[in-house]
């Protein structure tokens, strides 16, 4: 007879664990540095972290690979942070990730598909993985969490670490909170907890992957909205309003896809403070507040380009996403925060839109018998 999944995790932990790490981003990188602190000073795992490169020439016409490798620091993605002697920086997806025992996925959400396409039938099936990726796919079978695509396409079981966690303050060492998101296995979500934390990271699990993933995906998409608040000079008080707005919203939508989601969820890390967070200093407010003042003239791929020199938006990709599923649905007057913020990112409405949209009280009646919105 199998053991049970505690005692499963108890033996694999008398093994050391290799880690890989596939992303090597702002966040990606923050995340390499912070676990090769903890695989130096923690017995159970192998001293070297791996982190897959998505290979790019530098202006100096050098790879980054290989000038992380020289440098011990992502110059391009993170510059003026030593990532530690331990990392090793791979361009070779299925070379990162052959023998490890531990995935850490932390890419931009629209390449994860193609990253998991190359590397079916690579990864063992006892490997665990964690995402730190936010945001979904939209299938013609519905809305997929990134979490549940690693899953399905590898074979294997996948956590997620969310919260508020702005990559730069975390490399310089600022105190942050996470929140880690697990399915059954306490066991596995302890080890993920005792890769991440260090003195100034601090992580819970949660017994309640959709509800911690949703939260994480969902606020960037408030994050836009309240990023054209801050464009038009609406203030303090009607950006509080959007961030209320948003968060109801992204309790609601999270409970209708999935009634498991628990309330409390919304409460740690992952919930609430990412989306305080990320509406006052994140990439997502950054660049809506930049289309606001353009009167919506420049495109967010253009601003994007211009403003985060090779890092990536999520929430106007996760903004279509979202009202594909909605629309699909019918959602769409349920959901008015999150619909607008498409309308807005497209150019069919103004900025200014976002206020006058938003304040419509949804229509509860559409849901039958739901008290999402009590
Ligand atoms: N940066 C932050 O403060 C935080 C980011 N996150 C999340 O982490 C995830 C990754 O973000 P970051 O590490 O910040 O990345 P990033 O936005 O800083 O960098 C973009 C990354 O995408 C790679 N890339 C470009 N084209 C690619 C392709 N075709 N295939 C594969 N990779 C490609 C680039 O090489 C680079 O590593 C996102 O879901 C983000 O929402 C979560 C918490 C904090
Ligand atoms: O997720 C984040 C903070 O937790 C980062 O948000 P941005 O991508 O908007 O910078």
């Amino acid at each position: 007879m199998a053991p049970p999944p505690a005692a499963q995790g108890m033996s694999s932990s008398l093994r050391k664990s290799k880690v890989t790490v596939v992303g090597s981003g702002n966040w990606g990188s923050v995340a390499s540095r912070l676990i090769a602190s903890n695989t130096l000073r923690l017995d159970s795992f192998h001293d070297e972290v791996r982190m897959w490169v998505y290979e790019e020439k530098l202006p100096s016409g050098e790879k980054l690979t290989d000038v992380i490798n020289r440098e011990n620091e992502n110059v391009k993605y993170l510059p003026g942070f030593k990532l530690g002697k331990n990392v090793i920086a791979d361009p070779d997806l299925e070379h990162a990730v052959a023998d490890s025992d531990m995935l850490v996925f932390v890419t931009p959400h629209q390449f994860v598909e193609g990253i998991c396409k190359r590397l079916v039938g690579k990864v063992g099936k006892d490997v665990e993985a964690i995402s730190l990726i936010k945001g979904m796919e939209v299938k013609k079978e519905g809305p997929c969490m990134i979490s549940s695509l690693i899953s399905e396409q590898l074979g294997i079981n996948c956590c997620v670490l969310m919260g508020a966690n702005i990559a730069s303050e975390i490399a310089e060492g600022k105190f942050s909170e996470a929140t880690v998101g697990y399915r059954q296995n306490r066991v596995i979500a302890e080890k993920w907890v005792q890769l991440f934390t260090t003195p100034y990271f601090s992580v819970s699990p949660v017994q309640d992957v959709e509800g911690v993933e949703l939260c994480g995906t969902l606020k960037n998409v408030v994050a836009i909205a309240a990023g054209f608040v801050d464009g038009l000079e609406m203030g303090n008080n009607t950006k509080a309003a959007i961030m209320r707005i948003g968060l109801r919203e992204m309790k609601a939508f999270s409970k209708l896809l999935f009634p498991s989601v628990k309330d409390t969820t919304f409460f740690e890390s992952c919930g609430v403070a990412d989306l305080i967070t990320t509406c006052l200093g994140g990439r997502n407010r950054k660049v809506a507040e930049a289309f606001a003042k353009s009167g919506g003239k420049r495109s967010f791929d253009e601003l994007e380009a211009e403003m985060l020199q090779g890092q990536k938006l999520q929430g106007v990709s996760t903004a279509r996403e979202l009202y594909e599923v909605l629309s699909h649905r019918e959602w769409l007057e349920l959901f008015p925060l999150f619909t607008t913020v498409h309308e807005i990112s497209t150019g069919r409405l103004p900025p200014g839109a976002i206020v006058e949209y938003s304040e419509h009280k949804p229509n509860f009646s559409l849901v039958q018998g739901s008290a999402l919105y009590a």
